[in-house]
């Protein structure tokens, strides 16, 4: 049995993740109040797993994971060890009869306004947004009337006693979220030949130079990067670190190599995790970069002292 948490209440687009991942443990999963909780769980050997939202196709990452990824310090274990991606839509959801023209608070979370942010503004432009927590947490809320309205999954609405007043607010269509599977003790699954490894760098500032060296670790070892993100640190005005997705494994030698000159060159480095791809898309490795060449290249120097 696997105990999982994740952002909840039930209803969150969070729960749809756990479902597609874990159908056989999701009805038993704690629904946690918020990001920071549902990792402190794991932290605190509560859970076996915790399943939260990384990024957005339409508003980009989660800033509550980020940071509560990095409040683990150095490296207190937890790793991304799975990603789950999640086709998200977005109804207007109210109690039944009330009419699109009461509705003068509506409650969502951050991210969720962000993608409906035209919808709103020009159907309920003197309307108040208050932010919550989650969707979910949202579409409650209106259930137990602190809000006219929520911005929610059209699947919230059973779970709190609310129908759709309009459905399909979302400003784009199609719009896909990254959620990812965290556990503890280190753990990082067998590579599968399509695979990410999430890293957190911090180059010394004011070197010149130093985002091209951070780069260079990963072009020389020909692993393509499918994100890379600068975000402060929060320590000061200017001081960023890189999040950094690379398409390869910490059991290839070449993402080894490219880690070992991350730590020479770098302030500091995070490893989050090398875990399957969601889209189980093959990773491009170039003839000079495979684990035999590597291997080929080791034995050759060894033979220079005639050994
Ligand atoms: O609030 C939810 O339902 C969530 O699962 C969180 C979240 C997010 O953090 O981006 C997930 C998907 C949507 O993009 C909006 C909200």
């Amino acid at each position: 049995m696997t105990r999982i948490a994740y952002l909840g209440p039930a209803g969150t687009f969070t729960e749809q993740a756990t479902q597609q991942w874990a159908p056989e443990h999701a009805a038993d999963a704690w629904p946690a109040p918020s990001v920071p909780a549902a990792i402190a769980a794991l932290r605190e050997g509560r859970v076996d797993a915790a399943v939260v939202p990384f990024e957005n196709s339409v508003e980009g990452s989660v800033p509550a994971t980020l940071q509560a990824l990095l409040e683990g310090g150095d490296d207190d274990g937890v790793r991304i060890t799975a990603e789950v991606h999640v086709e998200v839509q977005f109804s207007l959801l109210v109690r039944p009869g009330t009419q699109l023209e009461d509705v003068s608070t509506v409650a969502s979370h951050p991210h969720a306004f962000a993608q409906t942010r035209d919808w709103l503004t020009t159907h309920l432009p003197t309307a108040q947004q208050v932010p919550e927590a989650s969707t979910a947490r949202a579409a409650q809320a209106v259930g137990e009337g602190l809000y006219d309205a929520a911005v929610a999954a059209p699947g919230a609405a059973d779970a709190y006693g609310l129908v759709p007043a309009v459905e399909h607010v979302a400003d784009r269509e199609g719009a896909v979220t990254r959620f990812v599977v965290l556990r503890a003790a280190h753990e990082v699954p067998a590579p599968t030949g399509s695979d990410r490894t999430t890293l957190v760098a911090l180059i010394w500032q004011n070197k010149p130079g130093a985002l091209l060296e951070l780069l260079e670790q990963f072009a020389t070892r020909g692993i393509d990067l499918s994100r890379l993100e600068s975000r402060p640190t929060g320590g000061g005005l200017g001081e960023y670190c890189f999040w950094i997705d690379a398409d390869a494994h910490l059991a290839e030698a070449r993402m080894r190599e490219a880690l070992t000159g991350l730590r020479r060159t770098c302030r500091g480095v995070r490893f989050l995790g090398s875990y399957p791809r969601a889209d189980g898309r093959p990773a491009a490795v170039p003839a000079h970069a495979d684990d035999e060449a590597y291997a080929e290249a080791q034995r050759w120097v060894e033979t220079l002292t005639g050994g």
